[in-house]
């Protein structure tokens, strides 16, 4: 497993990377995304794997991550998942999922934000941009802040502040509603 300094010395500025690493933070998101075992889970840009490794059994664990270097890191770092080296927008509306998490370069995830309305899943927990608009997804999802990441949280530091989502689909929070209810 690689060293905090080595974590850091494998960060590629071009690709935006720096490592979630903050226990506390990472609780935050993992509690947020409401893994079930029976859950099919996708993490796009799954970087050096701090965040897939703490995730929870769940039927299956997808990663998927763009740098040839890290995806070879994640196979070693994250056996139980299935790792897939590619671009997260392309592989999104290919990949079935429950449970969608990705901690992407911001204007990655601006882009998958507006794909959001064309996917199917559960719950998604992104991290976005500080002062991205989700206003756009109001209205069709419920959002519910988690908490900022930013500084020391990352290996190395992210100098930007970034904002976790959990993002729930407004009719498949119905179905689960009327799932609890008994029919007369
Ligand atoms: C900010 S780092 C975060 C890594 C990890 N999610 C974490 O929280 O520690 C973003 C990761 O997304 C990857 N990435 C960037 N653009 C991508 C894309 N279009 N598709 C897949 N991965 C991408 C980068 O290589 C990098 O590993």
């Amino acid at each position: 497993m690689p060293m905090d300094s080595e974590l850091a010395a494998l960060a590629d500025p071009s690709l935006d990377q720096h490592f979630l690493v903050s226990s506390s933070k990472l609780a935050r998101l993992v509690s947020a995304a409401g893994i079930t075992p029976a859950d099919h889970v996708l993490e796009l840009g799954a970087g050096a794997g701090t965040v897939a490794r703490m995730l929870p059994p769940s039927a299956s664990l997808t990663v998927v991550e763009l740098d040839s270097r890290l995806t070879r890191l994640l196979r070693r770092r994250v056996p139980r998942a299935t790792v897939v080296r590619g671009d997260a927008l392309m592989l999104v509306r290919e990949l079935p999922c429950d449970v969608l998490i990705g901690n992407l370069p911001h204007w990655v995830t601006d882009r998958l934000v507006d794909a959001l309305p064309e996917l199917s899943f559960r719950v998604a927990v992104l991290a976005v941009g500080e002062r991205t608009d989700l206003g756009r997804l109001r209205g069709s999802f419920e959002l519910v802040e988690v908490c900022s990441v930013t500084g020391d949280d990352f290996l190395p530091p992210q100098p930007e502040v970034s904002r976790i989502f959990r993002i729930e689909p407004i009719g498949s929070l119905r179905s689960d509603r009327e799932a609890r209810v008994p029919r007369r």
